[in-house]
């Protein structure tokens, strides 16, 4: 029992994190409780980064949740941060057996040949011929969108069009990586063939991401308080689980059980068609040009053949199932969301009164385009304005909050030293919102992003990071631009939004990512 009790306090005062941090300053670890009361009482860990990045300047050492943590809050040391370091910091969890298996080989947590081998498994989906393939099926999504937003005007409703953004970029999951209709959006709830699995789907994500998430169970709590007894705690949890975790895995199974689905489903739908083509048979199925002009067509070229077809470069093996339900459902994880928070923090932006200057000049650039007409994939560069709003939008609200890498060898950073292994992160939130390296960041300027206006002159060379940088940069940075821009094209040929009354301070959400809590309410106003 002495033991035990030696054990807590060595723990509780980390001498092996002190002696790693050593001379790095930072807010005084708690106790045993290391920042988390700080963060909790801040509102988030992004908040804390802005107080302590003003506090102890642009390198400083915090706790958090289980892990000390190097944070850098500088344009130049983010760069390093990113360019030098190649690996994400894997932060401990309750996971165990199987599913501690699974965790492992995921996509964001891959290192060396695995990371290049998936990657390059991935990089086709993003190639121009294949986002120009997807060009319509976005723009279909994106009409559907505006549908269902004339639904609500007609009503003279405030409408949540956050949630309406995200049940339009979970469409487009489906229809261009898993070749499948999710029919989540408003405007087409006749369709109602698998919107149950969907539901199941987007909940089983939101539990999986939830705030709790981090310490969604009692023994996430004994695991901070007692790392040392990892192994014996993760295994008492996997045999008697509580609510907490319940949920959590159930949550992971089900996204599993329906990423599984599709692609046993789409590999049967391959084979069929190569055996009716082997007998000199007609396509079952149109190729992916004779849907374009249809408003529901599916493109073949999906994420999941890619998938069914990806061998290692390396040895020339296959992807084993479990690396492609694991890619998949990376996929299903990472693709919808930031795109959809991207989209309503920008239209939040621009439904705030004092943004109606930004939003006459947007709704004159669409209408120089064409309010009736439809972007083609080389059209899409004819919106310098719009792009601009967008990027304007991730500064002030980066969908990713926070960027981490693992340091690979020892390094300096901004005069100080840094042991191999050290978890080091970047405060984008803070950053982008710095008066030290942004003048006036309150303010939503458009202009920023503009070519040759004193506002570009006047921003940091580096420091924009709403996609992070280097070789673990977002991969899928083509895809949601092209898709948000169209969903804005469209939006706009239509419609401008009034913001409710009361949400002049918007409450945030965050978890991996940073969402709007409570949803963003807005009218439309037909034009
Ligand atoms: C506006 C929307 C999006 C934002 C703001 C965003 C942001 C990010 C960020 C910040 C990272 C980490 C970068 C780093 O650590 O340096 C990331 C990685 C990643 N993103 Fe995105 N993302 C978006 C959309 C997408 C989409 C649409 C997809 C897929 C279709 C996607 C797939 C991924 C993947 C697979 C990674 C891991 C890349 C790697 O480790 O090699 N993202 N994203």
């Amino acid at each position: 029992m002495l033991r035990f009790h030696l054990q807590v306090f060595i723990y509780g005062f980390r001498p092996y994190h002190r002696i790693m941090l050593r001379g790095i300053p930072g807010p005084p670890r708690q106790w045993l409780f290391g920042n988390i009361p700080e963060t909790l009482k801040e509102g988030g860990i992004y908040k804390t980064q802005q107080v302590y990045a003003q506090k102890y300047g642009p390198v400083f050492a915090t706790h958090q949740i289980f892990q000390p943590i190097v944070m850098v809050e500088s344009p130049e040391l983010a760069r390093k941060v990113l360019l030098q370091n190649n690996y994400r910091c894997v932060f401990p969890n309750l996971l165990y057996g199987e599913e501690a298996a699974f965790e492992a080989s995921t996509y964001l947590d891959t290192r060396g040949d695995k990371h290049r081998t998936v990657r390059g498994a991935w990089q086709p989906f993003f190639f121009s011929g294949s986002l120009e393939g997807f060009l319509a099926l976005m723009w279909d999504a994106a009409d559907l969108l505006a549908e269902s937003v004339e639904l609500e005007r007609k009503q003279d409703k405030y409408m949540d069009i956050h949630g309406m953004v995200q049940a339009m970029t979970v469409q487009v999951v489906g229809t261009t990586a898993f070749g499948v209709h999710f029919h989540t959006q408003l405007a087409d709830k006749a369709n109602k063939s698998n919107s149950e699995d969907v539901q199941q789907l987007l909940q089983a994500v939101y539990d999986i991401m939830a705030p709790e998430a981090f310490s969604f169970s009692v023994y996430a709590m004994f695991l901070v308080l007692f790392p040392f007894a990892a192994p014996l705690i993760k295994l008492v949890a996997h045999h008697f689980p509580d609510k907490g975790l319940h949920r959590v895995r159930q949550g992971r199974q089900i996204v599993i059980d329906i990423v599984k689905k599709l692609m046993a489903d789409r590999r049967l739908d391959i084979e069929n068609e190569q055996r009716r083509e082997s007998k000199g048979l007609q396509k079952t199925r149109p190729s992916f040009a004779e849907t374009t002009g249809e408003r529901r067509g599916v493109a073949p070229g999906s994420f999941v053949d890619l998938l069914v077809n990806a061998t290692d470069k390396a040895t020339g093996e296959s992807l084993s199932d479990l690396e492609r339900t694991n890619q998949a459902f990376v996929m299903v994880m990472s693709a919808y969301e930031t795109t959809a928070n991207s989209l309503a923090f920008t239209l939040y932006m621009l439904a705030r009164p004092e943004n109606k200057s930004k939003v006459e000049r947007l709704t004159a650039e669409i209408d120089a385009f064409g309010r009736n007409k439809v972007p083609t994939f080389e059209d899409l560069d004819k919106f310098p304005w719009l792009e601009a709003c967008l990027n304007e939008g991730m500064r002030v609200y980066p969908p990713v909050p926070t960027l981490t890498r693992e340091a690979e060898r020892s390094m300096e950073l901004g005069g100080y030293h840094i042991e191999k292994g050290t978890m080091l992160g970047v405060a984008v939130f803070s950053m982008h919102n710095n008066p030290a390296y942004w003048k006036e960041p309150e303010k939503y300027l458009p202009e920023r992003f503009m070519e040759g206006t004193p506002e570009a002159a006047a921003k940091p060379a580096h420091g924009y990071l709403p996609f992070g940088e280097g070789t673990r940069a977002c991969i899928g940075l083509r895809f949601a631009r092209m898709e948000a821009k169209l969903t804005l094209i469209r939006l706009f040929q239509q419609f401008t939004f009034e913001l409710q009354p009361g949400q002049e301070v918007l409450p945030l959400r965050e978890t991996i990512t940073l969402s709007a809590a409570n949803g963003v309410f807005v009218k439309a106003i037909p034009r």
